[in-house]
């Protein structure tokens, strides 16, 4: 039997990434319910791996250093009150794997989030399903923060990134005129419209919310990294989105993908490689935002979520 401690768990849920190549497989299979990819779409993810990684899989080391630094940075806030475990959707340690960690260190009470900002049943959603679930049954009380999108030092985090791409794209493009900052997120199945899903609307009013912070009057938002299977999905895509650009006379674009928080295969190969690729020829210079990584604001953000959903346990 474990002792039980007066401290709050920090569940930290993030997608998760393969261990090695050899896992990609693993991963995948995951990732589709049980159904192994096909040896075409196996070979084609491996090979966007491949582009990317350069001995650790990028996500593994950002999750691993978010964590860390979140740890800190409650510590600093609350000493000796919070203890962060790490739960991934798709890879180890599980979402479970850091609901049983937790159980086996005495903690009685603990606070879910997701390195995601924007909430959608279908992702945040769904990671919280899995940690309610095994939260329920090894008796640990659960609360959760379901999306920060609007936390004021999240916005200042992601203007201060768009402030900086304007600058770097400028010089990469010798100035040239009209520039666009294009906002984006993973799409999803477009059936998530018929459910009153906020995903959507959470996207627009962060991208809105920096577009003003940061004096961008020529924004628009589109999705990326769409799923390949035959159903529809939310559109349009940055594809379609910078040959619409280009037909308009776009010269530049800086794409600021506010829907995720760190460098990993959908930034690293769905914009830097294949959105660039395509913008150039087009003739257009395309720039992307710094991703937030471990960045101090934020840290905050997620730290000042969790105490307020914290709150909750001293009522
Ligand atoms: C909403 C959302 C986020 C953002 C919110 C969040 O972060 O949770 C996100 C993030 C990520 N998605 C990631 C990777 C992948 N997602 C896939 C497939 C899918 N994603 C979906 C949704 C999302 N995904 C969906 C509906 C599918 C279809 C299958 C299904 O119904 O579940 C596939 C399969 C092949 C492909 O389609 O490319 C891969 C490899 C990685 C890790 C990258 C790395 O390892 O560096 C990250 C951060
Ligand atoms: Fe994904």
């Amino acid at each position: 039997m474990s002792q039980s401690t007066d401290k709050t768990g920090v569940l930290v849920m993030s997608y998760g990434t393969p261990q090695s190549m050899d896992d990609v497989e693993a991963y995948y299979t995951h990732i589709r319910r049980g159904h192994p990819p096909t040896p075409e779409l196996l070979a084609d993810l491996k090979g966007r791996y491949e582009a990317i990684v350069g001995g650790v899989f990028p996500l593994r080391e950002n999750t691993n250093g978010q964590v860390a630094g979140l740890q800190d940075k409650l510590e600093q806030l609350a000493p000796g009150r919070y203890v962060c475990y790490q739960g991934l959707r798709h890879a180890s340690p599980f979402i479970e794997d850091g609901v049983e960690a937790m159980a086996k260190d005495g903690i009685k009470q603990a606070v879910a989030i997701v390195l995601a900002p924007h909430y959608s049943t279908m992702s945040i959603g769904g990671y919280m399903k899995r940690a309610k679930e095994k939260a329920d049954e090894l008796g640990i009380r659960l609360a959760e923060v379901e999306s920060y999108h609007l936390h004021p030092k999240l916005l200042q985090a992601l203007t201060e990134r768009v402030q900086d791409g304007l600058r770097r794209l400028d010089l990469a493009s010798g100035g040239a005129e009209p520039v666009k900052v294009l906002f984006s997120a993973h799409s999803l199945p477009a059936k998530i419209r018929e459910i009153g899903d906020p995903y959507e609307q959470q996207l627009l009013e962060t991208s809105k919310a920096v577009a003003e912070q940061a004096n961008v009057e020529h924004w628009q938002f589109t999705w990326q990294s769409a799923g390949r299977t035959k159903e529809p999905w939310l559109g349009p895509d940055i594809l379609d989105t910078l040959q619409t650009l280009s037909e308009e006379g776009v010269k530049g674009v800086l794409v600021a993908p506010v829907g995720f928080v760190s460098d990993h295969l959908e930034v690293l190969y769905d914009l830097d490689i294949e959105a660039k690729q395509v913008a150039a020829g087009l003739g257009m210079t395309l720039e992307r935002i710094q991703m937030l990584n471990r960045d101090p604001l934020y840290m905050e953000t997620l730290a000042e979520s969790i105490q307020e959903a914290a709150s909750a346990f001293t009522v």
